[in-house]
């Protein structure tokens, strides 16, 4: 069979041909990739973490189990920063902007109790396992943690707040983002530029 050219970019476990850009691979992407390629996926994982804030309210709602959870905060921080270690990224600048994903999974968190208090017919009547959506919520770090380290260049240059915030409009729109949703993506990237 014949391979169209590109096509090994649609399968996700491929390693990428020589000289392919690679958000996972900073020596061959972050130089030549364009400010805007290099921070939309910033912009579209942090909206994917945010919404797996609503997994984790559902999971915790009606528990009695408090939303804030230091002891998982410490252990999402120092996995993060390990990973940044080993990419050769920045480990306090990538603690920083997961301090940032953190806040912003509790915005939309509180901002559902906040709604399902005041609406109870709209809480959610399945309860996930915490367990689960904390090993996608893993998943999605590490991508984010890739996307810091294919980065540095767009993260530390003067127009990353214009590029980041042209990002982060669209994935607003494409992924049609409630209000509630679109404070959280604007609290997860507040310190993405800045190196
Ligand atoms: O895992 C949880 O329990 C979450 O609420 C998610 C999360 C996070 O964003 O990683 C957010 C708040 C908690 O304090 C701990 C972790």
């Amino acid at each position: 069979a014949t391979v169209p050219p590109g096509a090994h970019a649609t399968v996700s476990h491929a390693a990428p041909a020589p000289g392919a850009p690679s958000a996972a691979s900073p020596a061959g992407g972050a130089a030549t990739r364009s400010p805007y390629r290099q921070l939309r996926p910033l912009a579209a994982l942090s909206a994917e973490r945010a919404a797996l804030g609503d997994l984790v309210a559902a999971a915790k709602w009606g528990t009695g189990g408090p939303i804030d959870d230091p002891a998982r905060e410490r252990e999402v921080l120092d996995a993060v920063a390990a990973q940044a270690r080993q990419l050769g990224a920045d480990p306090a600048a990538t603690r920083r902007i997961f301090r940032d994903q953190i806040e912003a999974s509790k915005v939309v968190q509180r901002g559902l109790y906040r709604l399902w208090t005041a609406d109870p017919a709209r809480a959610p009547r399945e309860r996930p396992d915490l367990a689960k959506v904390r090993a996608e919520i893993n998943r999605v770090n590490e991508a984010l943690v890739r996307a810091v380290a294919a980065s540095p260049g767009a993260r530390s240059a003067p127009y990353c707040p214009v590029v980041l915030g042209v990002a982060a409009e669209r994935v607003r729109s494409e992924e049609r983002l409630d209000a509630l949703h679109t404070r959280a993506l604007g609290r997860a990237v507040r310190s993405v530029c800045g190196g």
